[in-house]
């Protein structure tokens, strides 16, 4: 073995020809495969059979599925794997990857950010930059190199499950919070050649914008449909976000589930080999979502052998959980016999692979340690998150006469109310993709504080609070309230379990809100992946406070309610009055929002 490919002090172009003049077709086919670390688990010797190019942490995989291990479980487990892989003949290190979407999501005590909806809303590129610097070392700090963020999807249709996983309806916006990726990989020296992955150090990761193109743009906005518009519409809505990403070196980008005209996205050859990599120069790796290959057919997986040369021929390079390792070597070793796909384009997608793998310094540094273990939830990333909840809020009611604003709240008075589903719960307040796929409605998923903690540590003293998840009308009668603060929303909700064509105010917390809204002088915050429909109660409320999917750092709710900072942000998304007029977008000729896209009260800190 000529092992200098993994000398450091070698040219980039060098290490890998001398690793692929090495490798069979077998250990280059295998490294076109992310499998399920599950597998890995229950079989670790073939990831010293195959040269195994990856693995995924699936959702609601931690380790010993245990949502609260720690970080130096996770640094444990994946070493385990790792130490497999070096196993191997030639000893190519697996890359491992995980959704840390906002903050390292699936790591219990990690410091968890608002979801794009509200990042959009902060107008802020630079803060966002530091919020994927902080999510990289926290990521990091559990031995994890490789996340599948940002999500650049451009939601056009707030019925689509996965809003609040985009940061606007406006692409522009969309673009500007691609800076992300200089948070997670590290800023792109000048010099480097442009759609060249980068990444720059032991405590940033190789990030994936997606889902690659045209996902926020389905019909009604179902999850993982038909986006039907023309080229022209594509290119200037759903593109401009990739190449801001590449320009800015995104090291990965991952297909969409969703059809552009008809034609699924993991078998487009057109927009993935000719548009993507020949045309916009992308040098990283194409992946693939989960089971994006097997959706090709429906049912899904009915046709795999025939998906499975759709998608590598349509450009794709690493597939996401193929069903299982020797199959998928099986299937690919056998096309290629057959000429139905070309070795290049083995050799091509081999070659991405691995350059990712080098610069991420994957061969010198294969294995993780606990050294940055001590910089998860430092009061810093805290401090970040809670700057980021203050900057996200948009306030869009303040005072039914517009000259006797309610916000900010007076910290010092006799009594108030707190209610609603969402005042005391953690799980709520993050949505989904927090410690699980799908989230959870419960009041210690993770760590944290809850907007009925914030607001109790923001009044005075002798301020009285009472908290109540869902007031009964009796007690509401002769109260002594000198406002209620009612904090209701929408459940947590992942992918096609988002989708909802009606995007009403779930109950129990419409009527909470009414119960109260009526009887008390309220402020409503809404806990929510998207607008709702919130027109016909509007007057009832003294006040309204769109504060999107917050995350784990509550007091920067209370920090805006009560003054000690003003109301700043601006509306991502056209908060529309009725269902029926969607889709409806900025710059629209019939635009006739409840609020506009833009809109935004501000307020003065005291
Ligand atoms: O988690 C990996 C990817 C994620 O990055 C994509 O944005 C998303 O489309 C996506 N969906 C799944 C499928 N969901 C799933 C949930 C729980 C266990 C296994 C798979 C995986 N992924």
């Amino acid at each position: 073995i000529d092992a200098r490919y993994k000398d450091p002090k070698l040219s980039m172009n060098l290490r890998m020809k001398i690793l692929m003049k090495q490798m069979s077709q077998q250990e280059k086919i295998a490294q076109m495969a992310q499998i399920n670390r599950l597998e890995a688990e229950a079989d670790p010797k073939i990831l010293r059979k195959y040269s195994i190019g990856s693995l995924i942490t699936a959702p609601d995989s931690p380790p010993g599925g245990d949502h609260r291990a720690t970080a130096e479980q996770w640094v444990d487990m994946v070493n385990g794997y790792q130490r497999w892989s070096l196993s191997s003949r030639l000893g190519i290190p697996m890359l491992y990857a995980t959704d840390s979407v906002h903050g390292h999501n699936n790591l219990y005590r990690a410091t968890i950010f608002p979801h794009n909806v509200g990042l959009g809303a902060t107008r802020d590129p630079e803060l966002v930059k530091r919020i994927g610097a902080v999510t990289a070392i926290e990521t990091r700090a559990t031995g994890i190199p490789y996340v599948f963020a940002p999500c650049i999807a451009v939601c056009r249709d707030p019925r689509w499950g996965r809003c609040y996983e985009s940061y606007s309806e406006d692409h522009k916006i969309v673009e500007q919070m691609t800076d992300i990726i200089y948070g997670l990989q590290g800023e792109i020296p000048p010099d480097s050649p442009k759609g060249v992955p980068y990444v720059g150090g032991k405590d940033k990761v190789a990030a994936c914008a997606k889902h690659f193109v045209g996902d926020g743009g389905t019909t009604k906005g179902i999850n993982e449909n038909n986006t039907v518009i023309d080229w022209h519409g594509l290119l200037s809505i759903h593109m401009p976000g990739y190449y801001h990403s590449i320009i800015k070196g995104v090291s990965t980008i991952m297909v969409s589930y969703s059809s552009w005209n008809g034609q699924k996205m993991h078998a487009n050859k057109t927009l993935i080999t000719h548009f993507l990599k020949n045309t916009l120069k992308f040098k990283g790796f194409v992946i693939s979502d989960w089971q994006g290959v097997d959706r090709i057919t429906y049912p899904s997986g009915s046709n795999y052998s025939t998906s499975l040369l759709r998608a590598i021929n349509a450009g794709i390079d690493m597939v996401m959980v193929p069903p299982n390792i020797t199959e998928f070597v099986g299937v690919i070793t056998s096309h290629v016999k057959n000429k139905l796909i070309p070795i290049n384009r083995i050799n091509d997608a081999v070659r991405r692979i691995l350059r990712v793998k080098i610069t991420l310094g994957l061969f010198e540094n294969p294995l993780a340690d606990y050294s940055l273990v001590d910089e998860i939830r430092t009061q810093a990333h805290r401090h970040l998150a809670r700057e980021s909840v203050r900057k996200s809020l948009v306030l869009l009611k303040n005072g039914k006469d517009a000259n006797k604003p309610l916000i900010p709240l007076p910290k010092k008075t006799s009594k108030i109310l707190v209610a609603g589903t969402h005042a005391n719960n953690l799980g709520l307040q993050c949505g989904a993709w927090t410690i699980t796929w799908q989230g959870q409605n419960a009041h210690n998923l993770t760590t944290g504080t809850t907007i009925l903690n914030a607001i109790s540590a923001t009044v005075d003293p002798s301020t009285e609070i009472v908290y109540s998840e869902n007031p009964d009308v009796e007690s509401l009668k002769n109260h002594k309230y000198s406002y209620a603060v009612v904090v209701v929303g929408e459940p947590t909700y992942a992918e096609t379990a988002g989708d909802n064509l009606n995007l009403t105010i779930p109950e129990p917390g419409l009527s909470t809100m009414m119960n109260v809204c009526s009887r008390v002088k309220c402020v409503v915050v809404l806990i929510s992946g998207r607008p709702l429909v919130v027109e016909p109660y509007l007057p009832m409320m003294e006040a309204l406070v769109a504060a999107w999917l917050p995350g784990s750092e509550g007091e920067g709710v209370a920090d805006v309610l009560f003054g000690e900072y003003g109301f700043t942000g601006k509306l991502a998304r056209t908060w529309f009055r009725t269902v029926d007029q969607l889709p409806m977008n900025v710059g629209d000729k019939h635009y006739d929002p409840l609020f506009p896209f833009g809109f935004g009260l501000t307020t003065k800190p005291i």
